[in-house]
């Protein structure tokens, strides 16, 4: 009977590790077939790695990696897999405006996340979809054109701003640190137009705004998501704590600007909101979202900075543009105040402004949308909720479009005549539904500033330091790496 109870648990004890190493078994083949299986139909593409999928061959340019794969897999609409997704990219302009122009509203989601909801407690805009974007892009567009954007008022905020600036390079003697001073000018900036208020550059609340960048766009870029999160766990979680004592100093001044409420005179896109709040019936008019609106304006406008690092970058490297440009400010301009409506018979400037776009594409693979019913596109069927990137970066890079498109040549963009060209292949702030909502803020700035600049200084290199078209490697958009110039007065 031992004997008989001894070979019963010995045969249980191996049937115990049977199973469990079958169980583990079966898991394992689910995970591998479930990692393999596509949705049908779906656009071709590389799996990678289960779970990472191509994360760890994306390198310190997934644009260029991802337009590569492109031109193995499907130069249009390509797929691939990452973390428990399946993604796709749109690679040429004409998938990018059949999906994101004729088919916006089907691709006008944005990717659901853990990490924007504990950021934005589902406020906001940038990382918002459906009835609450759609009633707050509505309103953002009313409010930005109802203060005059792209008119005189804007202007001449603009002006005053870099008129401070100007005076700022030309005060500091020495070499300028670039990128630092463009962001407090751009902050400023922004800050007037959505509060009617500017912040001294060595005030703390503008140091706060500027910095609390790395908090949002470490999260935008997705790409990098797992990696920043894991490798830098600790600094990424004290950014999250940033966040709440940011949304403080907002709410601050909003508290403010409702004291002081006057409906017939409304001066800024707080007062806009305000007003909303109180005498409308729109769902979605809070504090909380006003909060997180303002935090998202003032973050996605801190872009601007980026678009003009890189134009002064440009002028330094290729000296022969400062002179062009300067003589036809002297001619256009004179000793008028530069406004967009200057820009017509300025070309030079204007291409100059149109290959920066093209040649160092800011928003390398545009912030990720989603798609929010199921979908067909160029003969592919795309399931609801599929995450999508647009790859700029190669719309800009199109050797069927571009001759040399490595080249920076603001030359390309005007015709036989001397006449400007708009490239609608040149899509820095995205198409369609949407598109950036800051963008005539965007190019009224790139105009201002260097009419300004370029017609009062000549710009040098600051000899202690190599410059390089090469970007920023803590930045998570393609941003130029901190440098310095010097100025001359003309
Ligand atoms: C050169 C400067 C800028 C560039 C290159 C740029 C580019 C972009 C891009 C590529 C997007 C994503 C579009 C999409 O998801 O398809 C975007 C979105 C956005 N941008 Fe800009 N932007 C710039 C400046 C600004 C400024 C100055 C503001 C406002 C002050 C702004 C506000 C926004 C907002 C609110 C969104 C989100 C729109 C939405 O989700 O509906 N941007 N921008």
């Amino acid at each position: 009977f031992q004997q008989l109870t001894m070979l019963t648990s010995a045969l249980h004890c191996w049937m115990d590790d049977y199973i469990c190493l079958i169980t583990v078994l079966l898991i394992l083949i689910y995970l591998w077939l479930s990692w393999y299986r596509k949705p049908k139909n779906f656009p071709p593409g590389p799996r990678g790695l289960p779970i990472l999928g191509i994360v760890p061959y994306l390198g310190k340019h997934p644009e260029k990696v991802l337009s590569k794969l492109a031109d193995k897999y499907n130069p249009s609409v390509m797929s691939f897999r990452m973390g428990r997704m399946d993604w796709i990219i749109l690679n040429d302009i004409e998938a990018i405006n059949q999906a994101l122009v004729k088919q916006g509203e089907d691709f006008s989601g944005r990717p659901k996340s853990p990490l924007f909801d504990m950021l934005t407690n589902g406020c906001g805009l940038v990382f918002v979809d459906g009835e609450r974007w759609k009633e707050q892009r509505k309103f953002g567009i009313m409010a930005l054109r109802s203060l005059g954007m792209g008119k005189r008022i804007l202007d001449e905020i603009i002006n005053k701003e870099f008129e401070v600036l100007a005076n700022h390079f030309e005060s500091s003697g020495s070499s300028i640190d670039a990128m630092t001073s463009l962001r407090k000018a751009v902050t400023n900036i922004t800050c007037e137009v959505l509060m009617g208020k500017r912040f001294e550059y060595n005030d703390p609340v503008m140091e706060i705004i500027t910095e609390h960048r790395f908090v949002l766009l470490s999260i935008m870029d997705l790409l990098h998501n797992i990696l920043v999160l894991f490798s830098n766990f600790k600094k990424t979680m004290a950014r999250f704590r940033e966040n709440t004592k940011f949304l403080q100093s907002i709410a601050e001044i909003i508290e403010s600007h409702k004291r002081n409420f006057d409906q017939n005179n409304k001066k800024d896109f707080v007062d806009y909101f305000i007003d909303e709040m109180l005498y409308k019936e729109g769902n979605y008019f809070t504090d909380e979202q006003l909060c997180h609106y303002t935090r998202d304006l003032l973050v996605a406008g801190i872009n601007t900075t980026t678009a003009l690092g890189w134009g002064i970058v440009c002028l330094l490297l290729y000296r022969g543009h400062q002179t062009k440009i300067a003589k036809e400010i002297q001619q256009v301009i004179g000793d008028e105040t530069p406004t967009l409506h200057h820009q017509d018979r300025m070309p030079h400037l204007r291409s100059f402004i149109q290959e920066v776009h093209r040649c160092r594409s800011i928003a390398t693979l545009n912030l990720p949308h989603r798609t929010t019913r199921d979908v067909r596109l160029n003969g592919y069927d795309i399931p609801k909720n599929t995450p999508v990137l647009t790859n700029i970066w190669r719309v800009h890079n199109d050797p069927r479009v571009w001759k040399d498109p490595h080249k920076f040549n603001p030359g390309r963009h005007l015709d036989s005549n001397g006449k400007f060209v708009h490239s609608a292949h040149i899509i820095p702030f995205a198409c369609g539904y949407r598109r950036c909502l800051g963008e005539r803020i965007a190019r009224a700035e790139m105009f201002i500033f260097f009419a300004k600049i370029i017609g009062r200084f000549e710009l040098n290199k600051d000899d202690g330091e190599p410059l390089t078209l090469d970007n920023d490697p803590a930045g998570a958009v393609n941003s130029p790496k901190p440098f310095r110039f010097t100025v001359r007065r003309r």
